[in-house]
């Protein structure tokens, strides 16, 4: 279990980590995301003991990282893969990590097994692929066989098969009852990895919640239509009280009703369609929603409509 409270980080005037509270239970993926510069990998060095909270506290376990007798038992992390050696062979690589730990080197043989780098481990690390050197750092974060694991970023740069691995151990290390910590910025990859998730921005928890109900709350579908007598439909949907918003192309979107229903409106109206589909939201664009205030970057797309200000009331009146 990992347990923040007030957990605060400032550096100079940024405020990294902002008096957050959180708790990562075990059994459990849970998935913690945010844009760039959101204060995730802060918060994880902080979990680690690497960097030191302003105010608040952070411990896993009960106790913060140095506090713990043997803390490798404890928690394992990934946090910047190929940040070792590159002269040393992964083999010599873990067993110096073992031996500092007082772990049996027969671990060091099971980990490597376990992540598939046996025909490489005599090998010099330093010419290892990317997805082998993520490999070796989740090596090295299972050798304690800790309860809790953290995971910065772990699928950035790997094609899909390394990816499919990563989230396949993931999972696998929950359903064993370990607490599991995963970050990253995209929602995609999280909503198949993640049971739960916690959701920073600019330093702040922007949500704390089941993926299920993220997933429920926010995968909403809509109808996409497009006539040429876009207003006086407009004005019609909005009078069976259906939610109406203008889309990008001058079509509408119409919320809380199905295709046929809009087609049968227009129809009785005697307006003509020349477009009548269900959109599926997904999950990507609630998570940009959620977090839109609080991207460290914002790049300018030239002509993008926005379009989320608009109430049904103000753009029938509008439309009107
Ligand atoms: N050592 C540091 N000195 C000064 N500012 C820092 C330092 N480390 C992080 N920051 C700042 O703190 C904020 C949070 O950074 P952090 O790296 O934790 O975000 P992140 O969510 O991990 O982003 P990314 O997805 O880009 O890795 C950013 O504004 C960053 O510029």
């Amino acid at each position: 279990m990992i347990t923040a409270q007030g957990l605060t980080k400032r550096y100079g005037d940024t405020t990294a980590v902002d008096s957050i509270d959180f708790t990562v239970r075990p059994g459990a993926v849970t998935g913690f995301l945010g844009p760039n510069g959101a204060g995730k990998s802060t918060t994880m060095r902080m979990v680690m003991g690497l960097d030191r909270p302003s105010a608040g506290s952070v411990t896993v376990n009960g106790r913060a990282y140095r506090d713990h007798p043997a803390p490798l038992h404890e928690i394992g992390a990934l946090l910047e893969a190929k940040a070792i050696h590159g002269g040393r062979t992964a083999y010599n690589h873990l067993l110096w990590m073992a031996k500092s730990n007082g772990i049996p080197r027969r671990r060091v043989d099971e980990v490597i097994d376990l992540v598939g780098l046996s025909e490489v481990a005599r090998k010099r690390s330093g010419g290892f692929s990317l997805g082998m050197g993520q490999r070796l750092g989740i090596a090295a974060a299972l050798l304690g066989d800790p309860g809790v694991l953290l995971f910065d970023e772990p699928v950035n740069g790997l094609d899909p098969d390394g990816i499919r691995w990563i989230r396949t151990l993931i999972r696998s290390l929950a359903a064993e009852g370990r607490t599991v910590f995963v970050s990253s910025h995209l929602m995609s990859e999280m909503a198949l990895t993640a049971d739960h998730l916690i959701v920073i921005g600019r330093g702040q928890i922007l949500a704390d919640t089941d993926m299920n109900d993220f997933i429920s709350r926010n995968s909403t579908s809509y109808v996409h239509v497009r006539s040429p007598h876009g207003s006086e439909l407009a004005e019609r949907l909005v009078a069976h009280g259906w939610r109406v918003e203008p889309a990008d192309d001058g079509a509408l979107a119409v919320h809380d009703a199905a295709p046929e229903q809009v087609g049968d409106v227009a129809g009785a109206a005697g307006l003509y369609l020349h477009e009548l589909r269900n959109v599926q939201a997904s999950l990507e664009d609630a998570f940009m929603r959620l977090t839109a205030d609080s991207v460290e970057y914002q790049a300018g797309v030239p002509g993008a409509a926005t379009t989320t200000a608009d109430t049904s009331a103000e753009f029938a009146a509008a439309a009107a």
